[in-house]
């Protein structure tokens, strides 16, 4: 049976073990964290701890990597000997290149990027992912099964992992406060903030479906809302005088540049 470790249990790690455990995949997954109690309620799901990021490694075929990109250098440091040509190495590590892995192991090791994002921990994840030299098509094939075991899963150029953070990574945290706006001028206006916060939740839903499904572009379906000389040009009018969009192109340039300063961590 595919051997599946997991070097990291927090947030993201925890999420896609309990995606792949919850789906009909037959595989064996085991993980590895600094915080025994993160294994310990992973277990009820079937993951199998182990005692350390080295016997993790030498047990598991495809090992994910799922520990903060500050302290990744120093964990494959750790794991180094134990990985060998044969094992594929999936990482989420923002920002973290194949480069960077192979410094850290061995030249030639085999490595998927991934980019995940919170939604996830409700199988509704959406994440891009890509793989290096080396990684065979039924290597890359499995791990996209294990990603989508989540969500959705694309395939992005692999020199473009870094730039793709803003658009699915860290987009959900941008949405997140979009919201808070609404929210926030509800309660000012005096409308509950509960009935408002899942009016506008489902009008995201709502939304997305309308861009995923409708077929039509995004200007048309902003036309579609638009009724001339209705409310929401009058919106819209103070969102471009507020040049949203700038901001969010801002947004997305200061995020790709971090996601850089990572990379050479
Ligand atoms: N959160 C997000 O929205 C997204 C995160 N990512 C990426 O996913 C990765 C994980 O993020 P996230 O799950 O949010 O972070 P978490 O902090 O929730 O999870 C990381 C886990 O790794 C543990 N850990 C630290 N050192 C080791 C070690 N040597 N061996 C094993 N485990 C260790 C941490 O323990 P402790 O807390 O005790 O240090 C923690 O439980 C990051 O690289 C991030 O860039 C990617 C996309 C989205
Ligand atoms: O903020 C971060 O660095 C991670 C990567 C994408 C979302 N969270």
């Amino acid at each position: 049976m595919t051997e599946l470790g997991f070097l990291g249990a927090g947030n993201m790690g925890s999420a896609i073990m309990r995606g792949i455990c919850s789906s009909d995949m037959q595989i064996s997954v085991s993980a590895y964290d600094k915080d025994t109690a993160k294994l310990e309620a992973l277990s009820a799901f079937g993951v199998k701890p182990c005692k350390s990021e080295c016997e993790l490694v030498k047990k598991c075929d495809y090992i994910l990597l799922a520990v903060k990109p500050q302290v990744l250098g120093g964990v494959l440091d750790t794991v180094a000997e134990e990985v060998t040509h044969d094992k594929v190495i999936i990482s989420i590590c923002a920002g973290i290149s194949e480069d960077f892995i192979r410094s850290h192991t061995i030249p030639s090791a085999k490595v998927v990027l991934v980019m995940p994002n919170t939604p996830m921990m409700l199988g509704l994840g959406a994440s891009a992912i890509s793989r290096a030299d080396g990684v065979t098509d039924e290597e890359f094939a499995f791990a996209k099964s294990v990603i989508e075991s989540c969500g959705i899963a694309e395939e992005v150029p692999i020199n473009k992992m870094k730039e793709i953070i803003a658009v699915n990574g860290s987009s959900p945290a941008f949405i997140y406060l979009f919201a808070k706006g609404f929210v926030d001028y509800a309660k000012s206006v005096d409308i509950n903030p509960d009935a408002a916060l899942k009016l506008f939740a489902q009008s995201l839903v709502g939304s997305a479906k309308m861009l995923t499904d409708s077929g039509m572009t995004v200007d048309e379906l902003i036309k579609q809302v638009s009724s001339p000389g209705g409310t929401t040009i009058a919106g819209l009018d103070k969102l471009y005088e507020g040049k949203l969009t700038d901001t969010v192109d801002e947004c997305c340039k200061a995020c790709t540049a971090r996601a850089y300063e990572l990379a050479k961590k």
